[in-house]
C-alpha cells in the first residue's frame, strides 16, 4: 500500500468550510466535501467539525461497520507522526515488553535461587 500523505493539524485546519471540508478521525485525514450532503447524520455535524479532530464525536455516535467501511473512500492522508494522538499501540507494546522482561528476570532469579539452595 502506498504511504499516506502526511498532514499537520495546522494544514487540516485550513480546510474548514463546507466547500472544502476536511476532518481527522483516528489520526486519518478525511475529505468529506462531497459526502456532506449524503451523510445520514446530516451535514451540520460535519461542518461543525470541519478542519478539526472529530474522533470522539465519530465514536460517540457509535457508527456502524458500514459507516466505517464507507469512510475509507474519503481518506486523503494521515496526521504527521509527531502530532498523532493514537500512539496507544506503541505504549501497549512498551508495557508488554516491560512485563515480559520482568517475568523473565523473576524466573531467572528463581532458577538461580533454587540452584544456590540446592548446593
Ligand atoms: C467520514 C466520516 C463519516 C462517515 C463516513 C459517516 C457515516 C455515517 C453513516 C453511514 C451513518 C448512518 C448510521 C450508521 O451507519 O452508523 C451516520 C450517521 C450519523 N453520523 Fe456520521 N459519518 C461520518 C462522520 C460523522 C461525524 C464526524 C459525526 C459527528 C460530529 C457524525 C454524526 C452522525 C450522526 C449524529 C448520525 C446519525 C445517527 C442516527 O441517526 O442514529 N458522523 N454517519
Amino acid at each position: 500500500m502506498a504511504a499516506l500523505k502526511q498532514y499537520s493539524y495546522a494544514e487540516v485546519a485550513k480546510h474548514n468550510t463546507p466547500a472544502d471540508l476536511w476532518m481527522v478521525i483516528d489520526d486519518k485525514v478525511y475529505d468529506v466535501t462531497k459526502f456532506q450532503n449524503e451523510h445520514p447524520g446530516g451535514e451540520e455535524v460535519l461542518i461543525e467539525m470541519a478542519g478539526k479532530d472529530a474522533t470522539n464525536e465519530f465514536n460517540d455516535v457509535g457508527h456502524s461497520t458500514d459507516a466505517k467501511a464507507q469512510m475509507k473512500q474519503f481518506v486523503v492522508g494521515e496526521i504527521i507522526e509527531a502530532e498523532r494522538k493514537k500512539n496507544v499501540s506503541k505504549q501497549d507494546w512498551q508495557q508488554t515488553a516491560i512485563i515480559a522482561g520482568s517475568a523473565l528476570a523473576l524466573g531467572l532469579g528463581l532458577v538461580l535461587l533454587y540452584k544456590a539452595l540446592k548446593k
